[in-house]
């Protein structure tokens, strides 16, 4: 019995000993070994990961490669770029690379759970994109833009009761109830209601928030992640109720929109599109979505309506926030440049350019010149996400930088690494629409080259116009209408909180509000 015992444990030693010494010679002998990096990032991904559970990943990594040059080891096998050559190469539009593992920590476990977002292959992703970009296309915002309208309008009230009352808000939150709300009506034609109360109705706003730190660890030990999922749970806090709100508040709407169509079509003998007397359709994504299931229910399929109704509200309700609170907060921060845009919207509505007093169009927002390069400027210091996005390099490897990335390896550029590359955006750190108005060509041209807050190449945001839309139609009307004040406090050292788990989220950035009262 004990010779058995002793005969274990040396076969245990020796396996392990054997393991570790062929995993140092393969790190030592690997082509990539000269690529710099933090020392311990040469052998595991534990270094990764510690670093982005801080937080705070989105600045690291600039100062990564201010260290280390264009190419950073960050784990074993997986090597942040910063150059213009790795953005062409990489994201490349029709690029064979594929998404990584680390995807895998944003999805259901369940093979059959994908999404746009998370879905790592490309022939079933580019079908689907192609299958529903209308939905999202530039010019289907007209038939959105009356459901911004009402939550505009709902928000601003909101102010004028914070502005009555003298109520101290914090305005990342309350960004957070207008986004969910206008993704609720664009998808549903139906408000979740968090903007009548300022109320987390059973903690949605917390739950899907919470995805981002849950998801983004695990992603970096995807292997673990389907137990993690399942442990997570049971736990307390994870969020679960939330997330349920809002799975819930999906399937309601979509029988509800199924059973409307269909008694729709029973009466009408057909479908019929609901137009305006502009002949415009002013339908939610849902409506249109099921009259298209209707018609081909294998093209269009049940899980297909669900798991656009979802990746609506969990890609696209924070990340429409973050990027309004930010915009919001360099404008505060930088009063030159609010007096200039309050200068041009005045402008404009002196001339007659805008059509109400209390509104803004979409089409009239755009032909704001200054306000477009405040709101570019804004996503460009102040990226929504905040960690690179990673993709596998195909079958023949690839050359990026000189070096040649074997088949398997994983790469990656982060939105901040590229935005604040000081080779081509002078004093990158300051907030300055003028860069993107003042410029010559050949600068614009490296400028947008390097330019990726919604990402870049075949898996760039789907949503990237209707959070323009978003943006559009109330930062105006908010700054001419209202007086914002950051209340300081000295935890904060008159600065914000920021916490990035992939989402680089502002924390309790309070404010008080005050009507403007035209002279
Ligand atoms: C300012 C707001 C937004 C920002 C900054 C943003 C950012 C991004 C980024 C960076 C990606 C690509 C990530 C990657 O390559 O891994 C992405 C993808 C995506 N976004 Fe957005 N997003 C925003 C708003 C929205 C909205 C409003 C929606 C939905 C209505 C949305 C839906 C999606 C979807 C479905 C994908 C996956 C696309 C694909 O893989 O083909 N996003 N977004």
């Amino acid at each position: 019995m004990m010779l058995n015992t002793t005969f274990i444990l040396y076969a245990l030693t020796a396996t392990l000993a054997t393991n570790l010494l062929l995993f140092l010679y393969q790190q030592l002998s690997s082509p990539l070994r000269r690529i710099p990096g933090p020392f311990w990032a040469r052998f595991t991904r534990g270094w990764y990961f510690w670093r982005v559970s801080k937080g705070h990943f989105e600045h690291e990594s600039i100062s990564l490669h201010k260290q280390y040059g264009p190419i950073v080891r960050l784990a074993p096998g997986w090597y942040s770029c910063n150059s213009t050559d790795a953005l062409k190469k990489i994201y490349a539009p029709g690029s064979k690379f594929t998404k990584s593992d680390w995807y895998d920590g944003w999805r259901h476990p369940h093979p059959s759970q994908w999404t746009l977002f998370t879905d790592k292959n490309n022939k079933r992703h580019g079908e689907a994109k192609k299958r529903f970009s209308a939905l999202y296309s530039l010019s289907s915002l007209v038939s959105y833009e009356p459901f911004v309208d009402r939550c505009v309008d709902l928000f601003l009230d909101r102010l004028r009761e914070f502005s009555h009352s003298k109520k101290e808000i914090d305005l990342g939150y309350w960004m957070q109830c207008y986004t969910f709300d206008v993704i609720g009506c664009i998808t549903y034609g139906e408000r979740y209601g968090f903007l009548d109360e300022g109320q987390d109705i059973q903690g949605a706003i917390q739950a899907v928030g919470s995805i981002g730190r849950f998801s983004t660890l695990m992603g970096i030990y995807s292997e673990w992640y389907p137990l993690a999922f399942k442990i997570n749970g049971y736990l307390n806090g994870s969020g679960a109720g939330g997330r349920t709100f809002v799975a819930n508040f999906a399937r309601e709407k979509i029988e509800k929109h199924k059973q409307e169509q269909q008694e729709e079509h029973l009466e009408k003998g057909g479908d019929v599109k609901i137009l305006d007397r502009d002949g415009i359709s002013r339908e939610p994504f849902m409506t249109k979505m099921i009259r298209s299931h209707r018609q081909d229910p294998e093209k269009v399929t049940d899980y297909h309506l669900f798991m656009v109704a979802q990746s609506n509200v969990i890609a696209g309700f924070d990340t429409t926030a973050i990027s309004l609170t930010a915009t919001m907060y360099h404008l505060l921060k930088t009063p030159r440049v609010l007096q200039k845009l309050r200068d041009e919207i005045r402008a404009a509505r002196a001339s007659g350019k805008l059509a109400d007093n209390d509104r803004i169009n979409f089409h009239e927002s755009q032909d704001l010149p200054y306000f477009k390069a405040v709101v570019k400027e804004a996503l460009r210091v102040h990226s929504a996400a905040g960690l690179p996005f990673w993709r596998v390099v195909p079958e023949g490897g690839v050359d990026v930088e000189g070096i040649h990335f074997p088949e398997g390896t994983v790469l990656g550029t982060s939105s901040w690494v590229s935005h604040y590359n000081e080779d081509v955006f002078t004093n990158p750190t300051e907030f300055q629409p003028e860069r993107w108005i003042d410029q010559d060509e050949a600068k614009l041209k490296a400028m947008n080259e390097l330019y990726m807050p919604f990402g870049l190449g075949s898996r760039t945001c789907i949503g990237r116009h209707i959070s323009t839309l978003e943006m559009s139609k109330l930062i105006p009307v908010l700054i001419d209408k209202f007086n914002l004040e950051i209340v300081s406090s000295p935890a904060k050292e008159g600065d914000w909180e920021t916490e990035n788990f992939w989402f680089v989220k502002p924390h309790n950035l309070k404010v008080r509000v005050y009507e403007r009262f035209k002279e």
